[in-house]
């Protein structure tokens, strides 16, 4: 009997994640320390067992934003006077909010931070019997060889050393999770893009995506705080990811894809480019036309959603 099987009593019920835990079983409660949530302190089924969609993102204002844009696009009504509820708000380090079957959180930088909120999350779905999930990363990006406002589909994730490869060390031990993203569902959204006419109003691209573990030296940048390399020897470095297939730098697309697909679960990552780092290293857009960048994933995203819905529905 396989690690999966063993997990799950009732091998006729759809398994939400693949290679769950099998410590999670014998655990008389799980509380979740870092969303203020826990299996006997909440009724998690009640809360989230009809969650399809999970979005994720860095701040908590930009995952609010698209909360409501997709109660509006969704056509839900919340009574007047009222407001989306964060859902944890007693806690100032994640913010989650929830429309019907779609969940939304902040995931902050880098990482360490992502894992922490994707280990409560998906142990939180699961306990509320969660099934068919599809998670977004809806973030923004240093593009290479883009233009700033460019959105950009990650294929694949890969790390400083353009390895699609996410390594955990456990135990001692190096482990490798695969950062391949879901064909499928890149072409769905590329489709989607199209019958939309997005590139009208800006361009959609896909590639690589460089995951790096920090904004400055890690992203080849020349105004850290280190760098003892040269401008040239930068620029080098950028085409030659460039050539090699990489569009864009950010900092969770390793964790995100690593994750994710070890559990088996769809998912997407959608960026929106703030800058082309074969033209610059600081970000001088103004804030406005920043906030308006980050929303542009959104309406792929969105309609994504929306159909998967709709079509649900019928
Ligand atoms: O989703 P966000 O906008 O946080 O993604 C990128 C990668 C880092 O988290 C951050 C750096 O500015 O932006
Ligand atoms: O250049 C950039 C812009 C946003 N986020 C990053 O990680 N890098």
């Amino acid at each position: 009997m396989g690690h999966f099987d063993a997990f799950n009593n009732d091998l006729t019920k759809k398994n939400t994640f693949h290679n769950l835990n099998n410590h999670l079983n014998s655990l008389e409660d799980d509380y979740f320390y870092h969303l203020y949530l826990g299996k006997n302190q909440n009724d998690l089924k009640a809360m989230f067992g009809d969650v399809k969609f999970v979005c994720m993102g860095g701040t908590s204002k930009r995952m609010q934003k698209f909360a409501h844009y997709m109660k509006d696009l969704l056509g839900y009504r919340i009574p007047t006077g009222l407001t989306l509820n964060d859902i944890t708000k007693i806690t100032d380090r994640y913010s989650m909010y929830k429309v019907g079957p779609v969940l939304f959180a902040n995931h902050g930088i880098g990482c360490p931070s992502l894992s922490i909120l994707l280990n409560e999350i998906m142990k939180l779905l699961h306990y509320a019997g969660c099934e068919d999930l599809t998670f977004f990363r809806i973030g923004t990006c240093g593009g290479i060889g883009v233009d700033p406002g460019t959105v950009i589909i990650t294929d694949q994730a890969v790390d400083g050393l353009l390895r699609p490869e996410y390594r955990q060390y456990i135990l001692g031990k190096e482990k490798i999770r695969e950062t391949q993203c879901d064909r499928q569902l890149i072409k769905d959204l590329l489709k989607i893009s199209d019958e939309m006419q997005i590139s009208r109003k800006f361009s959609v691209v896909n590639g690589k995506t460089l995951c790096a573990h920090d904004f400055y030296e890690g992203q080849s940048r020349i105004d850290g705080v280190f760098c003892d390399y040269t401008k040239e020897e930068k620029l080098d470095f950028l085409k030659q990811c460039y050539e090699k297939g990489v569009v864009n730098m950010e900092m969770e697309s390793l964790c995100f894809a690593g994750m994710l697909n070890y559990a088996k679960v769809k998912f997407g990552i959608v960026c929106v480019a703030l800058l082309n780092r074969l033209e610059n290293d600081q970000i001088t857009a103004s804030h406005e036309l920043i906030l308006e960048y980050q929303e542009r994933p959104f309406e792929i995203i969105g309609e994504y959603v929306r159909r998967k819905i709709m079509n649900n529905e019928e």
